[in-house]
């Protein structure tokens, strides 16, 4: 069977043209540019990439946005003030602290310190919480972009059986627990959870009639741990080597060229799931924009 490609790139395209006409009217009709900060510590290759990235597709849709640059020896109470002052500004709405920082900065403090309200990161336990019992609120980007793409693709997820491969506070454990919620149109799983300490993972994934791998490990679903018919969505971005030319090559935690052989659907990398986390990022500043100017959105 050829496996469907759910294209990333091109369902991010779709919504991205969505965003911009949504800008435009919150500019024309009610005076409201969405700004988003980035705070980037350091200069991690793949972070300044990401952050780029960010910018860029900042920019396209017409958001204020600004870039702040810090050096990787930023003590982790000027990163706090700097987060105050943001938390501060009327004209940002959404502040994303990229991660990950370097070891003597406490995420965790740093997530603590962002105003709930502009966490377009979907991090703070604020949101975190709501997102759990199923209340409005900022949902983190990759998985909110996996259910974007599962619905758009018209997979059938309502009474699935989903298992997802790796259980980060990211990806694995939010993407689990939203689909498992009776949430429409996309929800209602039967959901499993593999993780380092699970004993036969093949004997899991083999059941899946959607996999989520989010292993952090190179291509380490195989052909041999999945059934028939399968979607397929890799989370995985492994730099596994460089071209001639000094370009990053890139595979998922899935062996692509194997499991598309059985799978129904299956999302390549890159342009699956990685395009959809910096969209859903520009769909959460909106919002923010929206929560902030007392207008109706999907975060309250
Ligand atoms: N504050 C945050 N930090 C991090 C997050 C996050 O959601 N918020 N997620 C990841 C990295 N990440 C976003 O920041 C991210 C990862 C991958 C991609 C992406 O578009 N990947 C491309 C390949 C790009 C390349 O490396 O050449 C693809 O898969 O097609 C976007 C964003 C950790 N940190």
């Amino acid at each position: 069977m050829a496996a469907k490609i759910i294209s990333g790139k091109e369902i991010s395209k779709e919504i991205r043209e969505e965003l911009k006409k949504e800008v435009q009217e919150l500019k024309e009709k009610h005076g409201v540019t969405p700004g988003l900060v980035t705070i980037l510590v350091g200069n991690n290759p793949a972070s300044v990439s990401y952050v780029t990235a960010k910018q860029k597709a900042a920019h396209d849709l017409g958001f204020y946005s600004v870039q702040d640059n810090q050096p990787e020896d930023i003590s982790e109470e000027a990163l706090l003030d700097l987060i105050k002052k943001y938390n501060e500004d009327p004209k940002i709405h959404g502040i994303l602290v990229q991660l990950p920082l370097p070891k003597h900065i406490d995420e965790r403090k740093v997530i603590y310190a962002i105003d709930p309200r502009k966490d377009v990161d979907g991090f703070h336990p604020v949101n975190v919480g709501k997102m759990v019992i199923g209340e409005p609120c900022f949902l983190p980007c990759t998985p909110h972009g996996i259910l974007v793409m599962l619905e758009r693709a018209g997979v059938e997820v309502d009474g699935a059986e989903v298992v997802v491969v790796g259980r980060s506070n990211i990806v694995g454990k939010p993407v689990a627990n939203l689909l498992l919620q009776k949430r429409k149109p996309v929800g209602n799983a039967t959901v499993t959870v593999c993780h380092t300490g699970t004993r036969d993972m093949a004997f899991h994934t083999r059941r899946a009639d959607i996999l989520i791998v989010a292993a952090g490990r190179p291509k380490v679903v195989t052909a041999d741990m999945v059934k028939e018919g399968v979607v397929v969505i890799d989370v995985g971005v492994n730099r596994i080597g460089t071209t001639p030319e000094g370009k990053a090559i890139l595979c998922g935690d899935v062996d692509f060229e194997s499991v598309k052989e059985k799978a129904a659907a299956i999302t390549p990398v890159p342009g699956g799931v990685g395009p959809m986390t910096i969209t859903m990022l520009m769909k959460n500043t909106v919002e923010a924009a929206k929560l902030w100017a007392g207008l109706p959105c999907e975060v309250a």
